[in-house]
């Protein structure tokens, strides 16, 4: 496996994402474990986050403790299926700031579709963690981190739930300093461009449209 690439597959993660691939599941549901599952990953995305030693007092007596450096973050969803990440994560990192980058991927190419882009005004000093539950082709996450770079960002990460292995290889071939996180690596792509077995459109199971 590439090491740029981490499948987090903690069992507590793999129940859960096996209720969400299953049909009969709702949305309410599908929610609710999506953002329990954004935590738990939220937990390995941010394992290298650097520590310093700041002077506490505890009610005994003063001592040195372990903190995060003050390093700014931001959480950078692609609309619409990616916001279903972003609690989860804000529960982990609350000082992080939220950009959003809107695209759909047309239906019949395949290709992505820019329809919004707002993201914190000093997002090029900031480490970026871009969420997306699927990445398909990886055209939708390749064209999203490329808008980001456009806009100075430097340090980047991709947190999926589902790859298909396409997606992978196009998101590292256009951005080879990148890292992926995701849940799992499914089997291929079918012909509509819907990753096997997947769980189907996560955008429409999300918000309960289609
Ligand atoms: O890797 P790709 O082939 O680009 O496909 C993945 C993209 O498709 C889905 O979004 P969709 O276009 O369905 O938009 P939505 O989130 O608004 O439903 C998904 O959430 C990704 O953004
Ligand atoms: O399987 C897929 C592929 C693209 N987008 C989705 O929501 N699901
Ligand atoms: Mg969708």
């Amino acid at each position: 496996m590439d090491k740029r690439v981490t499948v987090i597959d903690h069992p507590l993660i793999q129940h859960k994402l096996s209720i969400m691939r299953d049909v009969n599941t709702g949305s309410k549901d599908f929610r609710e474990l999506l953002e329990e599952i954004s935590m738990l990953m939220c937990y390995e995305v941010t394992r290298n986050f650097q520590l310093e030693e700041v002077e506490i007092e505890t009610p005994i007596c003063k001592t040195k403790a372990k903190m995060l450096t003050g390093k700014k973050v931001a959480i950078v969803p692609i609309l619409r299926a990616g916001l279903g990440m972003v609690d989860g994560m804000l529960k982990l990192i609350p000082a992080a700031k939220v950009g959003h980058i809107g695209l759909y991927r047309d239906p019949n190419t395949l290709k992505p579709v820019e329809y919004y882009c707002k993201l914190p005004s000093d997002i090029e000093e900031r480490e970026i963690i871009v969420t997306d539950p699927m990445l398909a082709t990886g055209g939708s996450a390749a064209d999203a981190i490329k808008l980001l770079k456009d806009k100075g960002a430097k340090n980047i990460k991709l947190m999926c739930l589902i790859a298909a292995p396409e997606g992978i290889k196009a998101v590292l071939e256009a951005h080879p300093d990148i890292e992926i996180y995701v849940a799992n690596i499914d089997e291929y792509l079918n012909d509509h461009g819907y990753i096997v077995p997947g769980l189907g459109d996560a955008g429409d199971r999300i918000f309960g449209t289609k």
